[in-house]
């Protein structure tokens, strides 16, 4: 027996008959010419009896004549049949534009299977809105005052200078640094300095937004521009930047098409929504950030060189942390005092090895690594200081730890442990002020400048 498939009308059938669609097709005079097994058994009939019936006979509902009729596919539609609801699509057939026959396909059988998708894509939808308006909350004005932002070391300063020596006017500003940096919080405090202050401030992570949203969410799209859209359209984050300032976060990440369309943009100063053929005048300044090296990606094709030019007329380079390590005692203190007014507790200090130690580890993600680890060590820690034991594994590996419990020593080597670190907690609520520490500890300052010597606490860590 010959078991193989031919490119003849059997194998076809065969095929046809494997469907979970049930299939028919009728000729010019909607005469059913074929239809499927699992069709023809939930009909109840034998096909071959339909065979040369008019389709309006054999299928309740159908309206495959009117589709000969029209010369038009029907997509998606509803149809009842034996007490079921369907879901059908219907196509004619043409030979050189003369409507020959058509085919119908019943995609869903019953309703329920329908009905299942559409619930299912229907809280998808219905979550995705919900993430978009938190999203656009979230992204939406500046919260960051240059003064604000902490950090007092050279590099830090000269940072501060040309922020706010190019906030006025209205070059567009490209902000570089390692991941963690600050490169947001000072975009803010761009725009807060700059005479635009007033308007908005609007932000879009071009990594986080699916290629395919990306367009939509900038330029925004015209009302029935695509499946879903919303009624009325909706504006993009240019239109909502108006008269404000638009920071596009992670610039190096956005796909090459998009990078085109953005050029243009910038070029023309006009947008046109996805959907919409009207072009609108923008008034948008752009600040832009990455972490990318968009030099490299130039070379290898996969940043415009036109675009590089456009976005970075001005550059300000963000230090990492590991170059500016005189901020991290004010960052670290800035974090506890932040968390102990958000919990209601009083803000625990380091101790000198746990700020030694931080000090020295290399923060390889910057200033948002070492709020987690101020963080979780904040919650770890149940007294008033924060011993090297409750950071985090990455700062504490291959650092012997003594388990304070079981603290080895002489009393006098004891006593000695906590005179420094009393004289060290006391140094940095006085802000490194060695008169007030002494006058609140009691003794002379002759004595505070012994034991400080003594116990090393002459560091610079201690001023702000
Ligand atoms: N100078 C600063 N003062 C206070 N907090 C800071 C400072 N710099 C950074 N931070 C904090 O560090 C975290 C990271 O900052 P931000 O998101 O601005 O970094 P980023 O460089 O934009 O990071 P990424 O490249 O990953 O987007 C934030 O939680 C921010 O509050």
């Amino acid at each position: 027996m010959d078991i193989s498939l031919n490119r003849d009308l059997d194998s076809l059938n065969l095929a046809l008959d494997a469907l979970d669609e049930w299939v028919v097709v009728v000729d010019h005079e909607a005469n059913i010419q074929f239809i499927n097994q699992p069709y023809a058994q939930f009909l109840g009939i034998k096909r071959e009896d339909a065979y040369g019936h008019k389709v309006v006979d054999v299928i309740e509902n159908t309206r495959m004549h009117s589709v000969l009729k029209s010369g038009k596919k029907e997509l998606s539609k509803l149809q009842k049949i034996r007490g079921r609801h369907m879901i059908a699509n219907r196509y004619p057939i043409r030979r050189g534009g003369e409507v020959i026959g058509a085919i119908g396909f019943v995609v869903y059988h019953d309703t329920h299977q329908w009905q299942q998708i559409n619930t299912q894509i229907k809280a998808l939808v219905s979550d995705l809105d919900y993430y978009r308006r938190a999203l656009d909350k979230e992204q939406t004005g500046a919260h960051y005052h240059i003064n604000d932002l902490i950090g007092r070391s050279p590099a830090i300063q000269n940072v501060n200078e040309k922020i706010k020596k190019v906030a006025g006017g209205d070059a567009s500003v490209l902000i570089r640094g390692e991941s963690g940096t600050g490169k947001e919080l000072y975009a803010h405090a761009l725009h807060l300095l700059s005479e635009r202050s007033k308007g908005p401030f609007i932000k879009i992570n071009c990594a986080a937004i699916p290629e395919h949203l990306l367009e939509s969410e900038l330029f925004g799209y015209a009302e029935g521009a695509f499946t879903g859209a919303k009624r009325g359209g909706k504006q993009g984050k240019f239109q909502l930047a108006n008269k404000g300032t638009l920071f596009l976060d992670e610039i190096g990440d956005m796909p090459l098409s998009m990078q085109a369309k953005l050029l243009r943009v910038l070029q023309d100063r006009e947008i046109e929504a996805v959907g919409s053929n009207r072009l609108v005048k923008i008034d948008v300044r752009l600040v832009t950030a990455t972490h990318q090296p968009l030099e490299k990606l130039v070379e290898v094709n996969e940043f415009r060189e036109d675009l590089y030019y456009r976005i970075n007329v001005v550059s300000v380079e963000l230090p990492p942390l590991r170059d500016r390590r005189e901020d991290i005692p004010a960052l670290a203190e800035h974090f506890l005092t932040r968390l102990a007014g958000r919990t209601g507790r009083r803000a625990p200090k380091l101790t000198v090895d746990a700020l030694t130690r931080m000090l020295e580890y290399a923060w390889p993600g910057n200033v948002r690594e070492m709020e987690n680890a101020i963080e979780s060590a904040f919650y770890l820690s149940q007294g008033y200081k924060i011993s090297l034991q409750a950071l985090p594994a990455a700062l504490t590996d291959g650092i012997e730890l003594i388990d304070q419990h079981l603290e080895q020593g002489t009393l006098k080597e004891r006593l000695a442990l906590a005179e420094k670190e009393i004289l060290e907690q006391t140094l940095v609520a006085c802000k490194g002020n060695r008169q007030r520490a002494a006058k609140v500890l009691g003794i002379g300052k002759t004595t505070i400048y012994d034991k400080l010597v003594r116990y090393q606490l002459t560091g610079e860590s201690f001023d702000h």
